[in-house]
């Protein structure tokens, strides 16, 4: 069914045709997102709320509301330049990083408001994990990348920390290929395998949520499957927020898909919902190639 957004009827036209989501932002709208009703029925861990950012002048978020649901997996998919990664980086707050950047609304993470003046934001990175576009293991062993977060909180005891390592390595799918080679360099792993092990040391830190950035637009296929198994896999233990630009990536490893355009949230629900029968026409045509 096509959207029906504010269908106002033109003053001299008896029938109005509705405008998508797209005509209505070009009309200078804001449209509410079409949230479907499943996500009510989840216990969210992220919340989101009214949420803007802007670089400078430019704004590139705009009334973001939404939650990331506790033990699932969610994607964040929409065109180039929709405000993905903006979106998934505000969440721990690495925008920071960059002078220009303003925000307005709330987050929080589970309960405990992200934004707020008193959160120490090293503090609150550590509640959550991350993984880039491109791996990023330490320049030392695979053990010590995967303990690294306990290290620096001060674990030392030597079985707490193989407890660790091995249930990390299981639970990133990497344990059979490396448990002969624990004190060799993550860098000789192969760029699938490294991208394997920054999951473990982010899992290993049992983060509240973990944020994911594209994490398999640097891997080949072969690599790409294995960590997309991985990411299925984490469902149930893991809240997961994924960003991918590839939609049958999104299709294949999420519970949740969020859809994005313009910097806006467009319409959120059930993957298989999104992709078979999504709310508004906008999703539709993206979801089948027709746009972005
Ligand atoms: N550091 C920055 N300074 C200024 N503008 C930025 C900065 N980073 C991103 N933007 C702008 O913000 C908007 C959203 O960018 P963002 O990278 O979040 O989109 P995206 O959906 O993740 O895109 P892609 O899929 O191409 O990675 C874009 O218009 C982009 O040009």
């Amino acid at each position: 069914m096509p959207t029906t957004i504010d269908a106002k009827p033109a003053s001299n036209k008896p029938e109005a045709r509705p405008l998508t989501f797209a005509q209505a932002i070009a009309k200078g709208q804001t449209p509410p997102p079409a949230v479907h009703p499943e996500l009510a029925n989840e216990q969210p861990v992220v919340t989101i709320e009214d949420f803007c950012l802007y670089y400078g002048q430019k704004k590139a978020l705009f009334d973001i509301n939404m939650t990331v649901p506790n033990g699932k997996v969610t994607a964040l998919i929409g065109p180039s330049g929709c405000g993905k990664s903006t979106l998934l980086r505000s969440v721990n707050r690495l925008n920071d990083l960059i002078d220009t950047v303003k925000i307005t609304g709330k987050m929080s993470l589970n309960g405990d408001p992200i934004y707020s003046r008193h959160v120490d934001v090293i503090e609150l990175r550590k509640r959550m994990g991350m993984v880039f576009q491109k791996s990023n293991p330490f320049p030392m062993s695979i053990f010590e990348n995967v303990v690294y977060a306990l290290r620096i909180d001060g674990e030392n005891r030597k079985s707490v920390l193989q407890d660790v390592c091995e249930k990390s390595l299981r639970g990133a799918a990497l344990w059979d290929e490396v448990k002969d080679r624990l004190h060799t360099s993550g860098l000789s792993l192969s760029g699938g395998q490294q991208q394997r092990l920054c999951i473990a040391r982010a899992i290993a830190a049992e983060p509240e949520v973990l944020l994911m950035d594209e994490p398999c637009s640097a891997l080949d296929p072969i690599a790409t499957g294995k960590v997309e198994d991985l990411i299925h896999e984490l469902r149930g233990n893991y809240t997961v927020l994924i960003v991918t630009h590839n939609m049958q990536q999104a299709a294949r490893v999420s519970d949740y898909t969020a859809f994005m355009y313009l910097g806006r949230l467009v319409e959120y629900g059930p993957t298989s919902s999104i992709f078979t029968k999504p709310i508004l026409s906008d999703t539709e045509d993206y979801v089948t190639g027709r746009f972005g």
